[in-house]
């Protein structure tokens, strides 16, 4: 058994999550707090009472303390919102207590730990309130990103129609394959569209989707794309029109509509039979797609169809696979504990037995990437299947823009060669991985 690299953690400075608890947490907790002020009179004027603002005043005043917990590193306490998440989180609480020599807290536990953690709680502070037990803080700036993506979302749209429209007439094999291999890179780089790395600042897609790979290629640091075509023309020949591929969904607006065209295409080009997308069952990580996000996008898919008629093909397509349940959405609250995947099967029986009737699962993005791999700071050279450890329920493919300073799977010297070209590499969203393993 490979020695395990040590999780990442704000006790070391020098970990990029020592910057994020210190400086970028803060300041996402800052733009919720002026969220909920903001919106106060909006939200009471929709629910029409003047005591909902005392409801609204508890939420602000569990958030501005939370934020004075964060800065001043107290011990992190049990949830107190009787969700039913609420058990897992302080049982986590309770096993992270005995196994540290001191109370965890916000600059000493694992970075994964306290950054989950840090959701969850602006969660509490809704789900303690009477009225606004729901309440998603960031959903306006995921609608926001969405609508100011539009005309990326337009051009990808009628790309991707024209596209299916030809291949799905031919029997052509290599050019389904390359078209595939072009939508894959297309999904790989709507993860820069993140609002947590951007501090909960504006970051939507404006460049061409289409146009932009070729500048956007020599970002990708390795690349299993082949194996993953592989997997589905393998997967196919030994059960046709029985292939199910499931997406980890990671972000909302620009990203999750390549996630949809990665889907349409897979089922209409009879790649799968079915698509199974995972979203999150609460706000999390600022932009992470929620049920919520999931209908709302759909709609406003078909609002911007009446304007932005190229929409209007592909629309149709996503909407047939949709009522077929050829594409399904669903949500598990693993995917919102601590846990990382090597703890799925203790942990979510039900999920990791669900994954391994999949052909192909694809996880989106950077902190799912994370989990994968235990937040831990591996040798950049440390093979992703060690990294990986005993997670494997199917074969899988991680498509992460690099966000973070955690990274596996590089050749010798690789890494040295990144840090001359771009030493800001983990924060830029320059570099990417597509690290594929056969179940
Ligand atoms: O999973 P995503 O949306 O690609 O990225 C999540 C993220 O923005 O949050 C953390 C930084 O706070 C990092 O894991 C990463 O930068
Ligand atoms: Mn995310």
């Amino acid at each position: 058994m490979a020695q395990l690299a040590r999780p990442c953690s704000a006790k070391f400075k020098e970990d990029f999550a020592y910057e994020t608890i210190k400086d970028r947490l803060p300041v996402i907790l800052t733009k919720v707090i002026d969220a909920v002020t903001r919106d106060r009179k909006s939200l009471v004027a929709n629910n029409g009472q003047g005591l909902l603002i005392n409801d609204l005043k508890g939420i602000i005043s569990r958030l501005a303390e939370m934020k004075h917990s964060l800065q001043t590193n107290k011990p992190l306490k049990p949830l107190t919102d009787n969700t039913d998440s609420t058990e897992a989180w302080n049982k986590y609480l309770e096993e992270q207590v005995k196994c540290s020599d001191k109370p965890p807290s916000w600059f000493s536990s694992t970075w994964l730990y306290v950054e989950c953690f840090f959701y969850r709680k602006i969660h509490e502070a809704m789900a303690l309130s009477e009225h606004f037990k729901g309440l998603d803080p960031f959903g306006e700036q995921k609608r926001r990103s969405l609508i100011e993506s539009m005309t990326s979302v337009t051009s990808l749209a009628y790309h991707l129609e024209k596209e299916l429209n030809v291949l799905s007439e031919s029997d052509d094999t290599e050019a389904t394959r390359k078209v595939y291999l072009q939508i894959l890179q297309v999904d790989l780089w709507g993860n820069k569209c993140d609002l947590s790395i951007s501090g909960a600042n504006d970051n939507h897609q404006t460049t061409d989707p289409i146009l932009q790979l070729p500048t956007l290629q020599s970002g990708i640091l390795v690349d299993d794309s082949a194996a993953t075509w592989q997997q589905l023309v393998d997967a196919n020949r030994t059960k046709p029109n029985q292939v199910r591929v499931d997406i980890i969904l990671d972000n909302s607006g620009f990203e999750f509509f390549t996630d949809l065209c990665l889907a349409v295409f897979l089922v209409d080009m009879k790649l799968a039979s079915i698509v199974r997308l995972h979203g999150k069952s609460i706000p999390w990580f600022v932009s992470d797609v929620t049920a919520e996000d999931f209908s709302w996008t759909i709609d406003q898919l078909g609002v911007q169809s009446d304007t932005h008629t190229n929409l209007f093909g592909f629309l149709k397509r996503l909407k047939e696979n949709l009522q077929s349940g050829a594409i399904t959405f669903e949500v598990h609250t693993f995917w919102t504990l601590p846990q990382d995947f090597n703890e799925m099967q203790t942990v979510a029986p039900d999920l990791y037995a669900s994954l391994q009737k999949s052909d192909l699962v694809y996880f989106k993005g950077d902190l799912n990437y994370r989990k994968l791999i235990g937040d831990r700071k591996w040798d950049p050279t440390t093979r992703f299947e060690t990294a990986v450890r005993d997670f494997r329920p199917a074969p899988f493919c991680a498509l992460r823009t690099i966000k973070c300073d955690v990274l596996v799977g590089l050749r010798n010297g690789q890494m040295e060669e990144v840090q001359r070209v771009d030493p800001n590499w983990m924060k830029s969203s320059a570099f990417a991985v597509i690290q594929y393993l056969s179940g």
